[in-house]
């Protein structure tokens, strides 16, 4: 009898992280035929973490990094799992000791999306409207454009959303085309938004596996799907980000693409949560120097940032 291979992938329950877990499920099964052969020896084990559980409050006043791999990384550590599937949005710029991301799989659509029943787009929402996010970035985005909006935390999974925005709760609400995409559900999305209107999050779009720093087992399995373009864009990104020692606390924004001819080009920036003070900043060069332009754009802006920036009002740190 040979031996049949098992591999543990956690991930969290919501059905956009078990949706993406399924998509590398296949892809493993794609990529290896010893593993197609014995589908069953792909386990999904689901993971509850503090993001998951606090849904009352905003994610920058639960705080800090890894509010969604925390206990991923720790079922991890323990080996209880052997992989992990993370949306690299949510992915600290500091992986903890022994688990490393050697795994992105080809990036989603970057941008986020506009959704709302009365107005086809930001410019459009009524004086005073009333926005729902949980994000910093998204809210301070809109109110750099428009003070008036007000800004309103909005939580839960994309299904919680879209049935609070159905209730009227709130007059539009913002998500990641990538997460609608992912989850069948980009009709959803009355347009997406320009990323010159609303720079996308640091990795977002892109999904990351991680495994045991000394796993080699895992790193064989994961080779074989890792996209090099996805992986060195949002690895440079995350530089931009670390220099900026970004978490959900502060409202940073980041995108780097490759220009189709050995380039990349990447637009950065930070804002106060109440919309004022945007700095904005882009790079481009050759790809292979992408980690430290992003790295030095990141540098420009904290230079020109003042401790206020890192600050949510009313929430210390
Ligand atoms: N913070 C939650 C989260 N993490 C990743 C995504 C979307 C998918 C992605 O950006 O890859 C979402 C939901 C959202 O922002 O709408």
């Amino acid at each position: 009898m040979t031996k049949t291979p098992k591999i543990r992938i956690g991930t969290r329950g919501s059905p956009l992280a078990m949706a993406q877990t399924h998509e590398v499920r296949d892809r493993l099964l794609a990529a290896h035929p010893d593993l197609a052969a014995a589908p069953e020896s792909i386990e999904i084990v689901v993971i509850q973490t503090t993001g998951d559980a606090v849904l009352d409050r905003p994610l920058s006043e639960i705080g800090g990094k890894g509010l969604f791999t925390k206990e991923i990384d720790e079922a991890m550590l323990d080996g209880r799992i052997d992989l992990a599937v993370h949306s690299m949005k949510d992915v600290a710029t500091v992986l903890p000791d022994g688990i490393v991301l050697p795994c992105m799989l080809p990036r989603e659509d970057v941008r986020d999306a506009f959704l709302c029943p009365s107005a086809a787009s930001i410019a459009e929402l009524k004086q005073g409207a009333v926005v729902g996010t949980a994000s910093l970035r998204r809210g301070a985005q809109i109110k750099a454009r428009r003070p008036d909006i007000e800004v309103v935390t909005f939580r839960g999974n994309v299904q919680t959303r879209l049935r609070k925005l159905g209730e009227g709760q709130v007059d539009a609400t913002l998500l990641a085309m990538a997460g609608l995409n992912r989850l069948g559900m980009a009709d959803k999305a009355t347009a997406p938004l320009a990323v010159d209107e609303m720079l996308p999050a640091v990795g977002q779009g892109a999904v990351g596996i991680t495994c045991r720093a000394d796993d080699e087992a895992s790193h064989r399995w994961l080779a074989p799907l890792n996209c090099a373009d996805t992986f060195d864009c949002v690895t440079a990104e995350r530089a931009f980000l670390k220099r900026l020692d970004g978490s959900c606390r502060t409202p940073i924004a980041g995108w780097a693409r490759l220009d189709g001819q050995g380039g990349v080009v990447f637009d950065g920036l930070v804002v106060r949560p109440d919309g004022t003070g945007l700095l904005e900043t882009s790079r481009s060069g050759p790809r292979a120097d992408a980690v430290a332009l992003c790295d030095d754009a990141g540098r420009e802006l904290a230079a020109s940032c003042t401790p206020d920036y890192f600050t949510v009002p009313g929430q210390g740190g």
